[in-house]
């Protein structure tokens, strides 16, 4: 073990070269693949050296860093412990990025394209059977395909872990959270949460019927229109708006009606960030993203997502955009991320990531709140109605979304530890789509069939808990924002500026003054859209939840 501080930061410097010229480089090999699908593409991919050479890394190791002084060392030693499925050897290090241990079903062209139509016959149908034909679709095509290569997925994930010190997966991808207290920490904010989405639900279940005669009523069984795992019901605001005669305004539509291109949301999003004190982004972002599908015939992966290619210059974002008040919001969501890289690009490679990877969500997110609560801010004296339809068209998005970005890690984190074994896959994962969210698979299912494999991140690997931490915390982000307003530039730069160098609960006290994460200020935001839930759902003397509900299983 070597313990000499000096040959650490020797290390270190050589470190920092090598990182910049490595990651560029497989940066630059993954975009070619997720925005030209070839199988020369993913050969180039597959075969980057890119994190296997951080095998070299084996020396980090072997510094013993408890006496060093500097504290900026022993951080940066300390992440560079964890490589992740780098700590593989070569060959299965390729087969889990090849996919053949889950990726590979992004990557089929016809998939691709079924993916994207059967996803907007959910966002759009509001036909019974059209919903279900496109949920079963999709489940099918890409669900069975995963069910064969996710076991190995698991195997592989937890020995890359156990190579890292960590007893699987799951605990590796815990361990960026830093405290060790986090699932009980995150029981504790999804019972803080769960009354709020349970008079959410039952409202929505009630109303989205009343409106529709084509509408069943509205049992765990039926697929929910507006988004393909309903994670998010802002699709549906038109069958469910408290107040219909006081309609927000239609951004799509005035969008649609002055024939806003892709570009112009983006450059739009730009002029947001830099009216906030935030930086702008740089020549290369416009040059070089690609905000639109192709339409040269060429394949690429539609899931949103933002690059930084960590040589201080070159930031991109990929997204299949369309001109949808969704899109736009995901876009500001994108910019979000974007920002990010550019306020720590100075840092060192090392520290070139969120304080932890909910503050990287949360960042888009909060802005996101702000330019979308932008004119409600202005108008707080908005009547009650107004205000009750405005929080709505956010509880459909935030609130609704609280189970599902619970129970996807919960799932995850059950099948790496083993508790979940392969023949339950399928079953567990209803079990807690039932337990938390109150839904059920319109069709039973059968052994051949693996639902979870629908959802990109579980494909793709992403872990996910760090969409529920972010549901949280942007909202008190958000309410620093506004207690702040005026000099929100230097308040948040400052938070961005110091990318994952600190402890993150250090960097939430910079911004909030506090070090936990809190619900307060979520439940503060929608006060006036829970009072009228609980006046409302008493009314119409609502059942909250589904008691003793079980899905049917043809097993
Ligand atoms: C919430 C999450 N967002 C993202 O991946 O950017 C999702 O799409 O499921
Ligand atoms: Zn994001």
């Amino acid at each position: 073990k070597f313990y000499n501080e000096t040959v650490a930061k020797a290390f270190l410097q050589f470190y920092e070269h090598t990182a910049q010229v490595v990651w560029n480089q497989f940066m630059d090999a993954t975009w070619n693949y997720v925005t030209n699908i070839t199988n020369k593409n993913r050969e180039e991919m597959v075969t980057q050296r890119g994190p296997s050479t951080f095998c070299t890394l084996a020396p980090a190791r072997l510094f013993k860093t408890s006496r060093f002084q500097d504290p900026a060392v022993k951080r940066m030693l300390s992440k560079l412990q964890n490589i992740d499925k780098a700590a593989l050897p070569q060959d299965e290090l390729e087969e889990v990025m090849d996919g053949k241990a889950g990726r590979s079903v992004w990557v089929l062209p016809w998939l691709l394209s079924l993916g994207i139509d059967l996803q907007e016959i959910m966002v759009t149908s509001r036909d019974q059977k059209e919903l279900l034909w496109a949920w079963q679709g999709w489940r099918n095509a890409v669900g069975h395909q995963l069910r064969i290569t996710f076991e190995r997925y698991v195997q592989l994930s937890n020995k890359a872990a156990k190579l890292n010190g960590y007893k699987d997966m799951g605990a590796l991808w815990r361990s960026k959270y830093e405290p060790d207290t986090l699932e009980q920490d995150l029981e504790q904010l999804f019972q803080e949460l769960q009354p709020l989405y349970l008079k959410l639900h039952a409202y929505v279940r009630r109303a989205a019927k009343g409106r529709d005669a084509l509408w069943p009523p509205l049992s765990p069984c039926t697929p929910l229109p507006g988004n393909m795992w309903a994670q998010s019901w802002v699709n549906i605001l038109d069958l469910v708006l408290p107040f219909p005669k006081k309609p927000p305004e239609d951004i799509t539509k005035i969008m649609k009606s002055q024939h806003w291109k892709p570009s112009k949301m983006f450059e739009e999003a730009d002029m947001f960030f830099t009216s906030l004190g935030l930086l702008s982004t740089p020549p290369n972002f416009w040059k070089k993203s690609m905000m639109e599908r192709p339409a040269d015939g060429r394949e690429v992966e539609c899931h949103a997502s933002a690059w930084d290619f960590y040589n201080g210059k070159d930031f991109r974002i990929k997204k299949c955009t369309e001109v949808t008040i969704e899109d736009l919001l995901s876009i500001f969501h994108r910019m979000g991320h974007i920002q990010y890289f550019l306020q720590y690009k100075n840092l060192s490679v090392i520290f070139r990531a969120g304080a932890n990877p909910a503050f990287e969500e949360a960042v888009g997110s909060m802005i996101t709140l702000s330019a979308s609560s932008h004119k409600h801010l202005l108008n707080r004296g908005r009547a009650r109605k107004e205000e009750v339809n405005f929080l709505m068209g956010i509880a459909l998005e935030k609130i609704a979304f609280i189970p599902f970005a619970y129970l996807m890690d919960l799932f995850r984190w059950k099948v790496f530890d083993g508790t979940i074994q392969k023949d339950v896959y399928n079953q567990e994962w209803w079990n807690l789509r039932l337990k938390y969210q109150g839904m059920c698979p319109p069709i039973p299912r059968t052994k051949d069939d693996f639902d979870p494999g629908a959802k990109f991140h579980i494909s793709a690997s992403v872990p996910y808990i760090r969409y529920f931490i972010s549901l949280v915390l942007q909202f008190q982000l958000h309410e620093a924002l506004c207690k702040a307003l005026g000099h929100m530039g230097p308040l948040h730069r400052d938070i961005l500026k110091l990318g994952s160098s600190k402890p993150w609960p250090e960097v939430l006290q910079k911004i909030t003054g506090q070090t936990k994460v809190s619900t307060k200020a979520l439940m503060t935001y929608f006060k006036p859209l829970l009072n009228w839930l609980v006046t409302e759902n008493v009314q119409q003397g609502e059942i909250l939840g589904w008691p003793d509900f079980s899905c049917t299983f043809a097993g």
